[in-house]
């Protein structure tokens, strides 16, 4: 192994992983659900590892992507971002769309971009910390904290898929009440000892969901307890949901779609706003802040395009008074090892971050992480401190392989239809 930096192989390896049948407002999770593995291979010998979402449109994007960093320095990380606008998108595909029914906030050919350059830079990162024998909190100016901590992010969910669709068995069982969602939370401190806890929303009518906060404060009371519901509700809807919760929330989560309406909600509560839908890239932030539409933004470098671009948004946070925390999407313990260093390193970080890698049943890491008392330890070993298991990605790539075409887009409305054929994605607001 030297220390020759240079980019000599860039290998991408779609897979897909199994996914419970996790509810939320646009519908519920496909059995499996696709993500990317990006591998960048150095002339000095050292391979680094990145993670993004994997849906087709990204990885047409990633494959020309890639191409072009051959050549290139795992540590030309500025560059990612002038390589990635040579790359054609087809606008058409993308701009005004949403993506996973608006989850992701609205999808534009920038954003595209900075989720697959996200991917490349974690694992140029990966790369560079390997070769110099640091690890990436070290690259990213040095961890502040020892463990990042997470909230259990509780979902209502069946305890199956729909009878006759191909599927992971899972051990959570349903959630589709308070009691439900209390035994799951149980479950999730039992297991991980997490202390805060966020619940998806915008599933069921809001007095339900509620009731449900309420079991939630009444079997824990004190913790810091989080509602999303995607947008699903009104102005009006959100400010009584507000009201009726204001004393148990640490932050109501995207009660309403957009800023505008964000703002309207903002200026009669006092009850902290977050989002990880009208606050999705830089480009958003200023109407978002003048406005005071947002109390805090849920990061998630998978979109914000990397590491260091998490570190600049929790800067501007910083100076306007803003909180910061990080959003999950499914993802596997290469991402949560790259949330956890660069989360390491944020100073203004008071909230638990979301994630959801407690779901997911499989990895491509030969060993996976671990959550202790509700954090995960940040690894000092150089890179990200993770290794690439590849008979795992072997397998989990066989079966991206095998599938028709039909689970490789993720599309949380047409798995619902599976269990209901009526099912069209929700008007917002919802209720
Ligand atoms: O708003 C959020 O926190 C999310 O969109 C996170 C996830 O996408 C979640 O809602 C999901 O996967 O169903
Ligand atoms: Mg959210």
């Amino acid at each position: 192994m030297t220390r020759d930096l240079t980019i000599t192989e860039v290998r991408l390896t779609p897979i897909l992983v199994a996914d419970p049948p996790l509810l939320n407002t646009q519908g519920v999770h496909q059995p499996y659900t696709p993500r990317l593995i990006v591998e960048v291979v150095t002339a000095g010998g050292v391979t680094g590892v990145g993670e993004t979402y994997g849906d087709s449109k990204y990885l047409e994007l990633a494959r020309p992507f890639a191409d072009k960093l051959v050549g290139r320095q795992v540590s030309d990380l500025n560059a990612l971002f002038v390589v990635a606008d040579e790359v054609a998108v087809d606008r058409g595909r993308v701009e005004n769309q949403v993506d996973v029914g608006g989850l992701r906030g609205v999808q534009t050919a920038d954003k595209l971009r900075l989720s697959v350059v996200s991917g490349f830079e974690v694992a140029c990162l990966d790369a560079l910390g390997k070769a110099l024998g640091l690890p990436v909190h070290a690259l990213l100016g040095g961890k502040l904290r020892d463990q990042v901590e997470y909230s259990a992010y509780l979902f209502y969910k069946w305890a199956h898929h729909p009878a006759g669709v191909a599927c992971e068995k899972d051990e959570w069982g349903a959630a589709v009440d308070p009691a439900g969602v209390v035994e799951q939370a149980r479950k999730f401190t039992e297991r991980y000892g997490f202390t805060s806890f966020k619940l998806k929303g915008g599933v069921f009518p809001p007095e339900e969901e509620i009731a449900a906060v309420r079991a939630l404060a009444e079997a824990f009371p004190g913790h810091p307890l989080r509602l999303d519901p995607n947008g699903a509700w009104s102005v009006e809807t959100s400010l009584k949901v507000a009201q009726e919760l204001g004393d148990v929330l640490e932050y109501l989560e995207d009660p309403a779609l957009g800023t505008p309406a964000m703002a309207e909600v903002a200026a009669k509560t006092d009850v902290p706003l977050a989002t990880n839908m009208c606050v999705t890239t830089f480009t958003e932030i200023q109407e978002a802040f003048t406005k005071g539409a947002v109390q805090v933004v849920l990061s998630d470098h998978h979109y914000w395009g990397g590491l260091r671009n998490t570190r600049e948004l929790a800067a501007m946070c910083r100076t306007f008074g803003v909180g910061v925390s990080m959003h999950s999407n499914t993802h596997l313990g290469i991402s949560l090892a790259a949330m956890t260093h660069v989360a390491s390193t944020v100073p203004n970080l008071h909230h638990a971050c979301d994630s959801h890698y407690p779901w997911q049943s499989e990895d491509v890491l030969t060993e996976r992480l671990t959550f202790e008392d509700g954090s995960v330890k940040v690894s000092d070993a150089p890179g990200l401190g993770v290794e690439l298991d590849r008979d795992k990605l072997a397998f989990l790539h066989q079966r991206w392989l095998d599938d028709d075409g039909r689970l490789r887009d993720r599309d949380d409305a047409a798995a619902m239809r599976i269990a209901d054929p009526e099912w069209v994605t929700p008007t917002v607001p919802r209720w």
